[in-house]
């Protein structure tokens, strides 16, 4: 007991110090809404210029200490006036990677500034031991523990009563609003980021001591940090305190009472996949804000263009090359493959992952030790490595399942830092300090020794990064590569197009896990002893870094990112030519990152893929697509298939649809309150109500996007319990009120995304033979009926916004289903253009049969289309028969005008 209370104590202190830190991202995200990946390395900066003060200057530490404070103030503001700024109105994802490219310029600012070598700051605390009844705990930590506690209620009463406080919870909520009531927004939230950044002073100072001065490990100070503000919410100061002791303590005793190494360091991780797990939904609410991500390439493959560069780069690795050179090009083909993997998983899945360097050291460590035990061929181990990442990769992938965003990168970022304290750095895996002996390879016969045949192994990783990025390629083409962007793009409406989102997820992980086992095995086996300290989780930064430069949906941009690598091409020609650079690359490509997600967040590769593009990952692919004679021999592939479908005399058909006893809570609003109806085959039943009646949150609910109580079925069969997308493969499709066209895919892809066959048998057939995809007969239907054939091949960014409306219904009704709900359907489009989706509607019901849910304002239409119409108010019924009878019933009238005396006109917007 008395060792627990010690324990409980040490953590306690710790956990004090995390929750400061904790309380500066919380101070950041409350003003700004984001996370800055960077705080663990402005904490750093703080410890180091405390230590260049007192210990190398040999000031006092009432200089030292407020001086390391203030720069660290100084450095959260910059990074706020230089980076997060300008960076105001673009995407999460790319304001978390400037943020990564600012902790890694300041990483490597403190290694040119101080070098690597451990640092050990003077104490500047009493460090006498302090007795309370059995425990003992150091002063120093006394004194943290208690300046935290106290820190947090400053904070607390500062945020809850000043008006800067006040202020800043309203900014992030609404900035216009605050800028009204004469705020300077810009300042405000530079005065927060500038108290985030001393925060992390403060906890870099004075964990600096105990954790000492190492700027690998303690950049990753982020990581406690992180997973104490989750457990704080983000918002509140005393629960980001109780988030942070509670850390500490875990930390402290799993660290004591696990024999397992770095199981410490893995306790925050956990906590914060806990945290995810929790927290974290399927499918994300109505109200996520998608956000474009960085452009992918088409995917396609240039076959003489690819033989050429094969054939000029093997002659030249055999002939030309010197040494450096030659390293040069294996590290840089090496981290290609791994940076393949990025392009797979968040390039196409849109999932950032922090964690794929690591994984690549898992299939480097096991290949290594499989190799050492049973002397299998390199191939073999090659092949071995790939396949071992497999279970780790899936569990990387599982948070992706409840988290997105910057939540998943935190998730990613932690478990790379498991995975290398548990696994990498864990001596009895890894070798100890003399490495994993393996000896040198050969293959088929011939000897691969990357000492004696450099040019041998450089050929060797060439022909593999060839074939992966081929297959890499192939998936993109595919309809893997569909559901993939159209994952990235909008899970709902993925899911809503019968696309399972959690499995096409955990396959890019799955399949970006083999990549970079495959990547990591060759980097590893360069040498015939293998060391694995290259797999660390910053060494995964700096790949996402490269990856972004080159560009990260593109294949291409995994080579060009490649060559930014350190000991790789650029490092190699620059040796050789100019002068050594290896010291300043990471530096020079962090700079370069944070420049180019400013000037060109879709990298290099987009750029040489179309140079005359528009920056902004927001501008579309211009049409001028089709001239080149690969896309008019596609458009005319895709001419012929709809010729061939329109010959069968086929189309949907209807089912019926059963709602029995439907209730949807949230908390205690009741949206949909024990509904019962049934659509038949062939008619179209209106939904309408006045806003907040519960239309959409019953549409939700039928369709499986909330959780619902009651049965609903399907010609009998049940739905209830099943996902979404499950429920769109039986036959019950919807569109949504904000369309939700997947943006980053042509009309037509937009269509095949929901007649695409949904076998699994695709997720190993695109590997190598992708399935462009067939037009179905209800594509061809849908694209007939919507008359749709002359926009195809557009982006529908391209299209009128009527259009939009047509390609969302068509794409709905490509889907094939049995009962399609409508969510207005007509909102926004002229008089003309309502009367066409009126006419389209009833066409659906009559002459196919298929039964129609429509929720719409449009009064007018509703009369015109409807066979019946029901009416909620507060998500109850309170009419229910034609349309004319629910339009005038009293209490629909009062429902919508607040009073019964009036009369319902056929107006065409009632809301
Ligand atoms: N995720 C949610 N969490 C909490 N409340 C919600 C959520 N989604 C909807 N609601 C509430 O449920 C009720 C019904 O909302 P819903 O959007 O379904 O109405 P609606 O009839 O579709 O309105 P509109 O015509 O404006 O689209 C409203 O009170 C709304 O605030």
């Amino acid at each position: 007991m008395n060792l627990f209370l010690q324990l409980f104590a040490l953590g306690c202190a710790t956990g004090g110090i995390y929750a400061i830190s904790a309380m500066g991202v919380v101070a950041v995200f409350r003003s700004s809404g984001v996370i800055n990946f960077a705080h663990g390395a402005v904490a750093m900066a703080g410890g180091y210029v405390m230590y260049s003060v007192a210990d190398t200057l040999g000031l006092s530490h009432l200089i030292a200490v407020p001086a390391g404070i203030l720069v660290s103030a100084v450095l959260g503001w910059l990074v706020y006036a230089v980076v997060i700024r300008p960076l105001a109105d673009t995407s999460t994802l790319t304001r978390v990677i400037a943020t990564l490219g600012v902790f890694v310029v300041l990483q490597q600012g403190v290694v040119l500034t101080y070098g690597s070598a451990l640092k050990i700051p003077h104490p500047y605390l009493p460090t006498g031991a302090v007795r309370a009844g059995p425990v003992s705990v150091g002063a120093d930590q006394l004194i943290l523990f208690v300046f935290s506690a106290a820190l947090t209620a400053v904070l607390w009463a500062v945020f809850k009563h000043t008006r800067f406080g006040l202020a800043t919870s309203a900014v992030a909520e609404s900035p216009r609003s605050l800028a009204a009531l004469a705020w300077r927004v810009g300042r405000l939230r530079g005065l927060n980021w500038a108290l985030g950044g001393a925060l992390a002073g403060v906890a870099g100072i004075a964990l600096a001591p105990s954790l000492q001065l190492q700027p690998n490990s303690f950049a990753l100070l982020i990581i406690p940090t992180l997973a104490s503000a989750m457990l704080g919410g983000l918002r509140s100061f005393p629960l980001t305190l109780l988030g942070g002791i509670t850390l500490g303590v875990l930390q402290a005793v799993c660290a004591h009472y696990l024999d397992l190494p770095g199981v410490g360091d893995a306790v925050p991780f956990l906590v914060i996949i806990a945290v995810l797990m929790l927290m974290g939904r399927t499918l994300p609410l109505r109200s996520h804000l998608n956000e474009r991500l960085p452009r992918v390439g088409s995917g396609k493959v240039h076959p003489v263009r690819l033989l050429v560069a094969v054939a000029v780069v093997a002659v030249a690795a055999q002939t030309l090359l010197g040494v450096q050179l030659l390293d040069g090009l294996t590290v840089t083909l090496v981290t290609s493959i791994i940076l393949l993997s990025q392009v797979v998983v968040t390039g196409y899945a849109g999932q950032l992952s922090l964690a794929q360097v690591p994984i690549a050291g898992v299939g480097a460590i096991i290949a290594g030790r499989l190799l050492a035990a049973t002397g299998l061929p390199f191939p073999l181990a090659i092949v071995a490595g790939g396949l071992a990442a497999i279970p780790v990769a899936l569990a990387v992938g599982l948070p992706a399942l409840r988290a997105r965003g910057v939540s998943l990168a935190i998730a990613t970022l932690g478990f790379g830092v498991a995975i290398n304290a548990v696994i990498l750095r864990n001596s009895d895996l890894n070798g100890g300090a003399g490495g994993l002996q393996v000896g040198f390879q050969s293959v088929f016969g011939i000897d691969v020794d990357s000492i004696v045949y450099p040019a041998r192994y450089a050929i060797l990783c060439g022909l593999v990064f060839v074939l992966l990025a081929l297959v890499v390629a192939n998936v993109r083409r595919g309809r893997v590569g569909r559901r993939m962007l159209a994952v990235r793009t909008n899970e709902r409406a993925a899911a809503a197009l019968g696309v399972d989102v959690a499995s096409t997820k955990l396959y890019a992980f799955v399949l970006a896990g083999v990549v970079a086992g495959i990547g990591g095995v060759l980097g590893a086996f360069r040498n015939p002893t293998l060391t694995f300290t290259s797999y660390d989780p910053l060494t995964s930064v700096n790949g996402l870094i490269q990856s972004v430069i080159g560009g990260i949906g593109y294949v291409p941009g995994a080579l060009l990112g490649g060559v930014g690598q350190n000991g790789g091409l650029a490092t190699a020609v620059a040796n050789t030519w100019l002068f050594d650079i290896a010291q300043y690359l990471v530096l020079i490509l962090g700079i370069g990152l944070i420049v180019q997600v400013i000037v060109q967040p879709n990298g290099i590769a987009d750029v040489i893929a179309h140079p005359k593009r528009k920056k902004g990952p927001r501008s579309a692919a211009p049409r001028a697509r089709l001239p080149r004679p690969f896309a008019r021999r596609r458009a005319a592939a895709v001419d012929a298939q709809i010729a061939a479908a329109r010959r069968t005399d086929h189309h949907p058909s209807g089912g019926r649809l059963e709602a029995r006893g439907v209730t949807v809570r949230f908390g205690s609003v009741v949206a949909v309150d024990d509904l019962s109806f049934e659509i038949r085959p062939g008619e179209v039943v209106a939904v309408i109500g006045p806003n907040g009646a519960g239309k959409t949150t019953l549409m939700d609910a039928l369709s499986g996007f909330v959780p619902a109580t009651g049965t609903v079925l399907l010609d009998g069969s049940p739905l209830s319990g099943l996902p979404a997308f499950r429920r769109t493969r039986a036959g019950l499709t919807r569109s949504f009120q904000s369309l939700e066209l997947l943006e980053d895919m042509t009309v037509l892809d937009n269509l095949r995304c929901a007649s695409d066959p949904t076998d699994a048998a695709s997720y190993l057939i695109d590997l190598v033979r992708p399935d462009r995809g067939r037009i179905t007969v209800a594509t061809v239907a849908a694209i007939d009926t919507f008359t749709l054939a002359e926009h195809l091949h557009r982006f529908p960014t391209e299209l009128a916004y009527g259009t939009r409306h047509l390609v969302a219904i068509a794409r709905a009704v490509a889907a094939a289903p049995k009962v399609l709900m409508l969510d207005e359907p007509a909102a926004g489009l002229s008089e003309v253009e309502r009367t066409e989706v009126g006419d389209l509607i009833r066409h659906l019901a009559d002459d196919w049969g298929i039964a129609v849910l429509l929720v719409e304002h449009d009064v007018e239409l509703v009369r015109r289309v409807s066979d019946r119409a029901i009416a909620l108010d507060f998500g109850r019924q309170i009419a229910a028969g034609t349309p004319d009878e629910v339009l005038a019933d009293p209490r629909v009238v009062e429902a919508y005008l607040g009073h019964s005396t009036s009369v319902m006109r056929p107006t065409k917007e009632v809301s």
